[in-house]
């Protein structure tokens, strides 16, 4: 499917290659009346059902209902755990196919439908949480749920939560994958919206300083929250709206900026590592489409330079209008793989170009990455409102957020998370679609 947006001078764009969008199935019912999903992934043994357990037994304030996937023998400790939950969650839904990425669509939709059923029913059900043991990303998910209107009718895709295990997420990393399958440790880091870096009591300070460095060298722009035994607050867990690409304008991209000042002199781009591990492929032919990459040896960009920066470091860095893709997070020290970078570039964008460009962008040639997701806010031409736009493999969604205000500074942000990225190519790319 393939969505245009019509712009005030009568131009339109079509984005992103082949979509599902959640735009194009948009319900009546107004976002903020949904009830929000959470997308709660990690590694085994993360940590995953401890904080589940701690927020049924600690928070009380929402009724949640869970849906978890089992995957073969639980331990008994496993079952415990599970038993506690039961008792406490307003409903659990328990899904127990094999593969994944096969059956995702049919077992979600059937148990979201019982949730959506028990809302309607009276239930008072405020959030959902979807555990997603023993799967690689969560993709399939967020695909199943953007291309569903009977679910976007009532529920709301609110954020994607990985569980991070500290201790051994680093040696995850590091794992040499077979040539064919994916680090999965990498796909869960890379598709998180929030990430809860628990077991915060098994490292040192230095070690959990290096782990938040690497998290942040592969994915840009989530958030990090410390945790032990999955201690978090509820409230950055559930109703976040990290899927909400509204709420991304004033925040995201900058904020890394912010985090990392000292890191910030933005004027020059990364040069490329190489990364030995190529594509990934799926568990087998049919999961080719969530999972399916080729398998090839890839180079990716190595960033340096600080991210080009916001306000005045912004301006010094672009003031001139040309200037591109500069500025981006230092990291992605360790491998070439899986990594994020952003560019941030003022001026106004061709909505002719940004159509073409957008479309290009869903047909990466291979030897250019892979692109895993994308969030932009983009100043385009003839357009009051700031447009912004989100894409989780080729799943996108784009929208206006609020618009330019008298005397704003046209600034468009782009964050791109992939494995093995062209950052040049994708930089002069961007480059190219500004007047
Ligand atoms: N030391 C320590 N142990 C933890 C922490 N969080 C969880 N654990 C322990 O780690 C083990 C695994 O935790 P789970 O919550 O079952 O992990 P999970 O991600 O749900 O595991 P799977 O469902 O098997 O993928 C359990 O023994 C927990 O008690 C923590 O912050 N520190």
């Amino acid at each position: 499917m393939q969505v245009s947006q019509h712009f005030a001078d009568g131009e339109t764009f079509g984005v992103y290659g082949e979509i599902i969008t959640a735009q194009a199935a948009r319900p009546e019912k107004a976002e903020e009346d949904k009830i929000p999903v959470t997308i709660l992934t990690g590694f085994l043994g993360a940590g995953k059902t401890t904080l589940l357990n701690y927020i049924l037994q600690e928070q009380k304030e929402k009724k949640i209902a869970i849906i978890e996937n089992e995957f073969g023998e639980v331990s008994i400790d496993d079952s415990l755990l599970k038993q506690e939950k039961l008792a406490l969650a307003e409903k659990i839904v328990v899904m127990d196919n094999g593969c994944m990425c096969c059956t995702i669509r049919g077992d979600l939709l059937g148990g979201l439908q019982e949730i959506i059923d028990a809302i309607k029913g009276g239930s008072g059900i405020d959030q959902v949480m979807i555990e997603t043991t023993g799967m690689a990303d969560p993709v399939p998910i967020v695909r199943t749920f953007m291309s569903s209107p009977e679910v976007t009718q009532d529920l709301r895709l609110d954020a994607v939560v990985t569980v991070a295990d500290s201790k051994n997420l680093p040696k995850r990393l590091d794992d040499t994958v077979e040539e064919g399958k994916v680090n999965e440790a990498f796909q869960q880091v890379a598709f998180a919206d929030k990430i809860i870096l628990n077991k915060l009591d098994l490292v040192s300070s230095e070690e959990a300083i290096a782990i938040k460095d690497r998290i942040r060298s592969i994915n840009t722009f989530a958030k990090i929250i410390p945790a032990v035994k999955g201690k978090v607050k509820m409230s950055e867990l559930c109703n976040i709206r990290a899927h909400d690409i509204c709420n991304f304008v004033n925040e995201d991209i900058d904020k890394d900026a912010e985090e990392a000042p000292e890191l910030s002199h933005g004027g020059h781009g990364g040069h490329e590592g190489h990364g030995e591990h190529g594509g990934h492929g799926g568990h087998d032919a049919d999961c080719t489409e969530d999972h399916g990459h080729g398998g090839h040896s890839g180079h990716g960009g190595e960033s340096h330079g600080g991210y080009g920066g916001h306000g005045d470091g912004h301006a010094a860095g672009h003031g001139d209008g040309h200037a591109a893709g500069h500025g981006h997070k230092a990291s992605s020290r360790h491998d070439g793989r899986v990594n994020s970078f952003s560019i941030v570039r003022e001026g106004e964008i061709v909505p002719r170009r940004l159509s073409a460009w957008m479309q290009s962008l869903g047909q990466l040639p291979p030897e250019r990455g892979t692109i895993y997701r994308i969030k932009a806010i983009l100043a385009v031409k003839g357009h009051p409102y700031k447009h912004v736009f989100h894409a989780v493999m080729d799943i996108s969604d784009e929208d206006d957020a609020g618009p330019w205000q008298e005397g704003e500074k046209k600034v468009s942000k782009i964050v791109f998370i992939g494995k093995s990225l062209d950052q040049k190519f994708l930089r002069e790319g961007f480059e190219a679609i500004f007047e």
